[in-house]
Formats: C-alpha cells, sequence, structure tokens
C-alpha cells in the first residue's frame, strides 16, 4: 500500500559526536596521502636529487595557494569569531610580524634541496596535474559553505605524523639536503595540532544534521583525493619519467 503523499519518512538521525569523529578519522586512516607510493618512496630514502627537487616545486605550489583558499573562507565566513580564528591560518603562511612565515620558510626549503627562489616563484617545474589538484582545492572552498570548506582541512589531522617521518628521515636518508631545509616542518609541528582542535571541535558541534555530516565527511575524502592526485602526477613524471611535452620546446 502506498503512503499518503504527505509522508515524508524520517530523516536519518545525526551521528552521534563520537561516531562522528571517528568516521573522519577513518576517511584519512584509510586514504591519507602518507600511503602514496611516492612518499613512501621518499620517506624510505630512495629518491634521487632530481625526484626530491620536483616534490619540493610542486609542493610549494599548494604552499602557495593555501593562504587563497583560507582568504576565499573567510569571504563567505558570516561568523566574526569564526573570522578571527581562521584569519591566523593566512598569518601562519604569508608571515605575521616577525615570523616571516610558512611560504618564506618552503623557499628556504627550495633552496636547501638546490632551487633557486625564481624557479619556484615562477612554478618553472610546476606539472599540469599538481595544479590541477591544487586548483580543484582553491574552487571546492569557494563553491562550497564554509562549514564544508572548514571541514577539508582536516586532513591535517594526519600531517604532524607525516612533517615528523621527513624530520627523521631527510638527515638519514639526505644529508645533501641543508639543515635550515627542515624547517617549515618543525613549524608545523606545532601549528598543524592547534589549527586542527579547533576545525575538528567546530566541525563536530556545527554538523547538526545526518545530511551536514554526510556533507563534511564528502569535503574531507575529496580533499584525501586531491592529495593523493597530487602525488600521482609527480610519480609519473619523476618515477615513471613520462611528461607533457612542452609546447615551446623546451
Ligand atoms: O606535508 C603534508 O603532507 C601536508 C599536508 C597537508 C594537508 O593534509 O592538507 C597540509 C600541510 N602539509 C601543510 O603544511 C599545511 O600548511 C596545510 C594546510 C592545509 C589546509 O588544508 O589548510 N593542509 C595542509
Amino acid at each position: 500500500m502506498s503512503l499518503p503523499f504527505s509522508f515524508q519518512p524520517d530523516p536519518e538521525p545525526p551521528l552521534p559526536p563520537s561516531e562522528f569523529e571517528k568516521r573522519l578519522r577513518a576517511i584519512g586512516e584509510s586514504s591519507y596521502h602518507d600511503r602514496h607510493p611516492f612518499h613512501i618512496l621518499m620517506n624510505e630514502g630512495k629518491c634521487d636529487q632530481e625526484q626530491i627537487r620536483g616534490w619540493v616545486a610542486n609542493r610549494f605550489y599548494y604552499q602557495s595557494q593555501i593562504p587563497i583558499k583560507d582568504a576565499a573562507i573567510l569571504s563567505i565566513c558570516p561568523d566574526r569569531e569564526l573570522r578571527r580564528e581562521w584569519i591566523r591560518r593566512i598569518h601562519d603562511h604569508d608571515g605575521f610580524q616577525d615570523d616571516p612565515g610558512g611560504i618564506e620558510r618552503w623557499l628556504l626549503l627550495g633552496e636547501a634541496v638546490g632551487l633557486s627562489r625564481q624557479e619556484l616563484l615562477e612554478q618553472r617545474r610546476l606539472l599540469p596535474g599538481v595544479r590541477f589538484a591544487v586548483d580543484a582545492y582553491v574552487n571546492f572552498c569557494r563553491t562550497h559553505s564554509w562549514l564544508e570548506a572548514m571541514a577539508s582541512s582536516l586532513t591535517e589531522l594526519f600531517a604532524p605524523t607525516i612533517h615528523q617521518t621527513r624530520i627523521d628521515a631527510f638527515p638519514k636518508f639526505y644529508p645533501w639536503i641543508k639543515e635550515d631545509g627542515l624547517r617549515y616542518f618543525r613549524k608545523r609541528l606545532t601549528q598543524a595540532p592547534k589549527d586542527v582542535h579547533f576545525t575538528l571541535r567546530l566541525v563536530l558541534d556545527r554538523c547538526k544534521t545526518r545530511a551536514a555530516q554526510e556533507a563534511a565527511m564528502s569535503a574531507l575524502r575529496f580533499k584525501c583525493e586531491l592529495l593523493w592526485s597530487m602525488l600521482d602526477a609527480m610519480y609519473m613524471a619523476y618515477v615513471l619519467r613520462i611528461q607533457m611535452p612542452t609546447s615551446d620546446g623546451k
């Protein structure tokens, strides 16, 4: 027998916060980019100098776009208290007062591996696949709700472990990298947990419906996919050595 047309089945109830958090963490545990074959090669000391340089140069584009995506989030966030907190992320990367910022520290990493600032700033080694993936992140944050955009940054729950792995692995396997270059990763060990503690609480508190919780989980899956895609492009170019011929023949 069909139900009267006015009957609406109950929407799925929201998950209890502890279960929601468990599911968010499970997304990163299964698909964060620490498991990508490029990172595994790098962290086991199996990359050559050109592969490390390729990774540093391409990741620079990600670093350079982070404050732009955070500014996009600020521009759609109606809550003043949240904006006061979120703006700190832009300062962390662009620099604030005496702190030259994460982008500057990544440029030092570039110099430590033998890349000039100019080369990074002019995006000379930027692969098309990396550009598309990073641009997709900025675009996602411009076109989704501020809460989904904030939720997509929750991959940072898993970033300190991978930063620590690099701090341990680089001096051991790549003694040719100047020590100064590791400052970026050291600084993120204290910055990322602060960011992510705030964002996790926010997402758990503000996603009050099951639909909002599902949207936050989708945002996190999307972010894991784009981080993974960046490394696919790098693996193709620097491990399989397949690159698009440049149109100007260089
Ligand atoms: O080196 C890494 O593996 C890694 C990953 C991520 C991440 O998970 O998005 C970030 C960072 N580093 C990072 O340094 C950083 O500042 C950062 C900001 C964000 C973000 O989404 O707002 N992710 C990340």
